[in-house]
């Protein structure tokens, strides 16, 4: 698949290197039930590279599923690496090692697989929904999201109360990492928007059996 970026590297004579800035930088937002996001925009220089990269050479799945009685397309595209499997860059097995030493006090334990989702355009997007397959539904635990490609907002609602939304636009290499409750109580997801998108691809590295 080939999808270019309306600022895409081959725009200027020579392409940013791919660099991962100081996570010190990162910046915490406390939500309610001791949940929190950080946030640390523009964390890879010269992730339109990335975008075009991972867009060409990931095997990426279109994944069906049952919806009631009908079996419904997934609106965006899926790739998934376990513990252990090659990253589809170096870039990411370098980011993913930064954040698990930047949290290895708080987590308690290295961030180990990866996810990817790739949202064409605005009709893709995940609905309202916490990453509460594994222990997130019973632990504290963090999932950190790299984003590149154009901006799609990320947006946070609490499960109880009545906190305020928080609406994160992340694309171009920005990271968000959602931590301590983030996943049993509040959800999050990418809207779908009438207004035209562009592509967005985001990785999701995740500690051991947290989905
Ligand atoms: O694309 C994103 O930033 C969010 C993806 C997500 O929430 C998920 O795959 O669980
Ligand atoms: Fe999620």
């Amino acid at each position: 698949m080939s999808v270019h970026l309306q600022t895409s590297l081959f725009d200027s004579a020579e392409a940013a290197p791919l660099r991962l800035g100081d996570l010190a930088a990162l910046r915490r937002t406390e939500l309610s039930h001791d949940a929190w996001v950080d946030l640390l925009p523009g964390w890879l220089t010269g992730s339109d590279a990335l975008f075009e990269h991972l867009a060409t050479h990931v095997p990426w799945r279109a994944e069906r599923r049952k919806m009631y009685d009908n079996v419904v397309s997934v609106p965006r595209l899926l790739a998934h690496y376990r513990e252990g499997e090659p990253l589809p860059h170096p870039v990411l097995g370098a980011a993913r090692e930064a954040l698990s030493a930047h949290y290895a006090e708080e987590l308690g334990e290295p961030f180990t697989t990866a996810g990817l989702c790739f949202y064409r355009d605005g009709r893709d997007g995940v609905a309202w929904h916490g990453d509460r397959l594994g222990r997130g539904n019973t632990h504290d635990t963090m999932v950190a999201i790299l984003s590149v490609g154009e901006p799609r907002a990320l947006v946070l609602r609490p499960r109880y109360g009545d906190a305020p939304q928080l609406r994160l636009p992340l694309g171009h290499g920005d990271l968000v990492v959602m931590g301590g409750s983030c996943q049993r109580t509040w959800e999050h997801a990418i809207p779908k928007t009438a207004r035209g998108a562009g592509p967005r691809i985001s990785i999701q590295f995740r500690p051991h059996n947290v989905g």
